[in-house]
């Protein structure tokens, strides 16, 4: 209630001054909401009147310039979930199908404001549909501002949001019109809450990608091409969320004039899984940041855009004449087509903006703040002098180029489209000025003339004629060879017979693509958009890591590669199936299907006499065998177990030998060096008695040390018994008496002292020829 307004209804706009002391009057009285705000409350029936189309000439929308592997887009749709049942009381409500599309030639507005908390004073008062500034919160001596609009929205559920302001918009385009659905606002106010939402609380792009699907279902008589594409507005440069430049430098797309942005890629898409995973791509690239107001800001305008195509079934090889055709479409004009084929292009394009805002604290923040702000003043400006040429029956240059917001709009804006504006406030005081700003903003939108056509596109625009006329060549080349077959293939060569079957495989596959990517109620399924979808966009997205990337990416293509293997199992499968097309004529499976039980049962005979005739007799003889030899190879296993049981015995004697071997090796290795000693003591002490004859004391002395330890190791050794042995070197050697036992006196004694020296009664001479013997 405005009690003020009552009595002085002083609002913004003065057209519809009257209306809003009309509107703040009770309920209670009988009188509806404002005439020219209830457009929605009572959808007229009749196709809407081109009232503006004299001050606004139709421009036309941007036609599709790059699709981009229309056949990525492709989903299965057997891997969908049918939500055919899922009617809502809106539906029910409007049974007339027009969803309140027609007749508008105004840009829907309507306000939402967010919820505030408990202790936070409301600052505006609503009304209705209309807003008006608590006057405890007004300048002084200054009336508060009021404002009047087609709806103001409350409340943090999204349904209802979309319900209305988007649902009619989203049929509107269903039916051929271009429609635009903006969300305007300052930062942090809930622009993305509502075009996005979240898990449990959907947003206006889900609930319309869900109504899309809804529609195709329930309107047999159409078939439908749907693309996807997805781009942002950063800085003033348009990028391509879908396909982003591999450098963050990358520059952007341009736009053209009757063309619109050039390059952009476009998906083709079947489902609502397919949609969901090009917006998840898409919000996966956008810019986003922490704002001094906002945690996840929106830094860039995103544009999420669905161009729809659509024609009546069946109406492929409806050539029509030159002269004006009629051809019934839903909604009720009769498009006229130039002696092609009628395909209506409508684009639905679903845009948040960035909000505007304060300088902040951030040197990056407030250069994309100047951006933003800036083409947002453009956005305003560009309304301002529409809405004046509209009241004003003026002509006024509308500056469209001074931004890439606005020019990308032009279309749209300048009249031919559908418009929905959802304005968004933060009721907070605190907000009051940038509040009032976007309300003012929303008072001049609602002055802009609309003049929405339906739009249609002949031969060699439509994608879905494009790719209907070549499921029809494909089906006439199959049918041919179909024809020609008997005649043909007796005379091929198994090669030439298999290449053909690969031939008419290949044309099958094909069709089977193309009729999946063209929609209709029978083919058409919708799966609920995932639950796990994340909250308030993907806007997180865009501060991952290299590395979270590399490894979804990774995951992606370990993906991919899967689905790979999976389709050549699958077309390996095919393969073996009987050669005949899908398409062929019942009896022709028929036959076949006779002759495959024919041959199965064949061969059940075979099997059947195989087993009595020689199966059975086989396996007793078979038995009897394995009875006699399973004793006598039991035998066989023990005796080799026996057998490997003695080997292993034999080894350790040998290893037991082998160490009392090398033991002896090693004493003789000793004795051996103990002989060469005592040799070369032996050719020490001949010099000695040569030169002297008679050996000193002190010659005596100084032999005995020169025993090597070794040499002293082995006299002491128990092993020195050993020696008693018949061996040729002990034998001489034991007779003799120890060297070190003999005094240099006992050898001169000898009567052959003279001769040398004596060891025992043996000379040096004679243990020499033992040391000879040794060696
Ligand atoms: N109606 C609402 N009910 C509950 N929460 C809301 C509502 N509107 C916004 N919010 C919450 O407020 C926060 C900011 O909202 P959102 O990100 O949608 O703002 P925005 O206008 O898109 O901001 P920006 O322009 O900076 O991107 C989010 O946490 C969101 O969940």
């Amino acid at each position: 209630m405005f009690p003020a307004s009552k009595k002085t209804p002083a609002l913004n706009d003065p057209r519809t001054r009257s209306k809003t002391l009309s509107s703040a009057t009770p309920a209670k009285s009988g009188r509806s909401t404002p005439v020219s705000l209830s457009r929605n409350s009572s959808p007229p029936k009749s196709p809407p009147k081109n009232r503006a189309a004299h001050l606004y000439p139709a421009p036309t929308p941007p036609p599709v310039l790059s699709i981009a592997d229309a056949e990525e887009g492709l989903v299965d749709y057997k891997n969908v979930e049918d939500l055919s049942a899922e009617i809502d009381e809106q539906d029910l409500l409007d049974l007339d199908g027009t969803g309140g599309a027609g007749g508008e030639d105004k840009v829907l507005v309507s306000i939402r404001m967010k919820p505030t908390s408990d202790d936070t004073p409301a600052t505006w008062i609503r009304d209705g549909s209309g807003l008006k500034l608590d006057e405890a919160f007004a300048k002084t001596g200054s009336k508060p501002p009021e404002f009047l609009f087609d709806k103001v929205l409350t409340g943090s559920e999204n349904k209802s949001i979309y319900d209305a302001t988007a649902r009619s918009h989203v049929r509107a385009a269903m039916d051929g019109f271009n429609a635009v659905i903006f969300a305007y606002g300052q930062t942090a106010s809930g622009k993305t809450f509502t075009l996005s939402g979240d898990d449990a609380n959907p947003g206006i792009i889900p609930c319309s990608m869900k109504e899309v699907f809804k529609h195709i279902r329930r309107t047999p008589k159409r078939e439908f091409l749907l693309r996807a594409s997805y781009l942002e507005i950063y800085n003033e440069q348009i990028h391509d969320l879908l396909s982003p430049p591999s450098s963050v430098s990358g520059s952007g797309l341009g736009i053209q004039d009757g063309v619109g942005v050039v390059g952009l890629r476009e998906e083709v898409v079947t489902s609502l899984k397919g949609i969901k995973e090009v917006l998840e791509r898409g919000e996966a690239n956008r810019r986003t940041a922490s704002t001094d107001w906002n945690e996840r800001s929106s830094r860039s305008h995103s544009v999420f855009r669905l161009v729809i195509e659509s024609r009546e079934v069946g109406a492929s090889d409806q050539k029509c004449p030159s002269t004006p055709n009629a051809l019934a479409t839903p909604g009720g004009t009769r498009l006229q087509t130039r002696g092609g084929r009628s395909v209506q292009a409508s684009v639905l394009s679903l845009i948040d903006l960035a909000g505007s805002e304060k300088a902040t604290s951030d040197k990056e923040r407030t250069k994309e703040g100047k951006y933003i702000n800036m083409s947002l003043l453009t956005l305003g400006s560009v309304i301002s002098t529409l809405a004046e040429n509209a009241s004003k029956g003026k002509s006024d240059h509308v500056p469209f180029r001074n931004s890439k917001l606005t020019r990308m709009l032009q279309p749209s804006l300048s009249g031919n489209a559908r418009i929905s504006v959802i304005c968004t406030i933060n009721p907070t005081p605190s907000a009051i000025p940038e509040s009032t700003s976007t309300l003012q903003f929303a008072s001049r939108v609602k002055k802009v003339h609309l003049s929405a056509t339906r739009k249609e596109v002949i031969d060699k625009d439509a994608l879905l004629d494009r790719y209907r006329k070549e499921i029809e060549e494909l089906k006439a080349q199959l049918a041919e060879r179909e024809r020609e077959a008997p005649v043909r293939n007796r005379r091929l060569s198994a090669k030439q017979q298999i290449d053909e079957n690969k031939a008419v495989h290949d044309i099958n596959g094909r069709i089977q693509q193309l009729t999946k990517l063209i929609l209709t109620s029978h083919t058409v399924t919708q799966n609920k958009w995932d639950e796990s979808r994340p909250g308030s966009p993907s806007k997180l997205d865009f501060d991952r890591s290299p590395y979270e990337l590399q490894e979804e990416l990774h995951r992606a293509k370990s993906e991919l590669e899967r689905q790979n293997l999976r389709i050549i199992s699958l077309e390996t499968a095919l393969e073996q199936r009987p050669a005949i097309p899908l398409d062929a004529p019942e009896y022709e499976k028929d036959a076949k299907i006779l002759e495959l039980q024919k041959m199965l049962r064949e061969l059940e005979m075979v099997n059947t006499r195989y087993e009595e005739n020689l199966g059975s007799p086989l396996r007793a003889v078979k038995e009897d065998v394995e009875k006699e030899w399973k004793g006598r190879v039991e035998a066989l296993e023990e005796e080799a177990r026996e057998r490997d049981e003695y080997v292993r015995e034999c080894e350790k004697g040998l290893e037991k030998e082998k160490q009392a071997k090398n033991k002896l090796i090693e004493q003789n290795q000793a004795l051996i060096a103990f002989v060469e000693q005592i040799d070369s003591h032996i050719s020490q002490r001949k010099s000695t008695v040569t030169n002297t004859l008679r050996p000193t004391n002190s010659f005596l002395s100084s032999f005995k040390p020169t025993l090597s330890p070794l040499a002293e190791k082995i006299i002491n050794s128990p092993y020195r018994s050993n020696l008693d042995s018949p061996s040729p070197m002990k034998l001489q050697l034991r007779p003799q008496p120890s060297l070190l036992d003999q005094t240099p006196e006992d050898g001169l004694e000898d009567p052959d002292a003279s001769f040398g020296p004596m060891y025992g009664n043996r000379s040096v001479l004679s243990l020499e020829e033992d040391k000879e013997n040794i060696n």
